[in-house]
């Protein structure tokens, strides 16, 4: 058993978003790992980083993912770090991954006014945001099997393209 696809991307890529129209389009279940640990921490995930820390977040996640590769069979949506594991970058070859692009102003943009994403908090969100993309594009291109751009096109759009590129 494997999931249909993984999707990946930076914070308001649409992991979220996307993941959840396009297991509808499919039918299929989506899993959205940051929404599972928050289940089964019973903590929201801004909580688990001011309580214990980024590397306890991590090393759930990592945990999460290892599981969801295996568990599941639909979508699968990923925290925007979660590619920062080598664990996780090594058990997602021979997957179908999908990078959802997306540039830093547009990325800034959807995350503007939400302050549930702890990595932007703090400080200048645009620098945060760009060194974040700096360190991570790499690692988003090089685990992707698909990539898809999502600036300038709606949900409905980026999920019809995705329907489409998954056969
Ligand atoms: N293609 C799109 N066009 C316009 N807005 C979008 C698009 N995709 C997502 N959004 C909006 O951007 C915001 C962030 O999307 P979403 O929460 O799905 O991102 P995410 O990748 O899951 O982020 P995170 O890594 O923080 O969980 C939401 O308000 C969502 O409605
Ligand atoms: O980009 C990140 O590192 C994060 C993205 C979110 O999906 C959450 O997993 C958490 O806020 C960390
Ligand atoms: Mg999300």
């Amino acid at each position: 058993m494997t999931p249909r696809a993984v999707l990946i991307g930076p914070p308001g890529a649409g992991k979220s978003t996307i993941g959840r129209r396009l297991a509808r389009a499919l039918d299929v279940e989506i899993f959205d790992t940051d929404a599972a640990i928050e289940r089964e921490t019973g903590k929201t995930i801004p909580e688990i980083f001011a309580q214990d820390g980024e590397p306890e977040f991590r090393a759930l996640e990592e945990d999460m993912v290892r599981r969801a590769l295996i568990e599941q069979t639909g979508i699968v949506s990923l925290g925007g770090g979660a590619i920062l594991s080598d664990a996780t970058r090594d058990r997602l070859v021979g997957h179908t991954v999908v990078y959802l692009e997306i540039s830093v102003a547009e990325g800034l943009k959807r995350t503007g006014a939400n302050t549930s994403r702890p990595l932007l908090n703090g400080g200048d969100p645009r620098q945060k945001y760009r060194d974040l993309m700096r360190r991570r594009r790499p690692l988003y291109r090089k685990v992707a099997t698909i990539r898809v751009r999502t600036d300038g096109r709606s949900p409905a759009r980026v999920v019809q393209q995705l329907v489409t590129k998954l056969g």
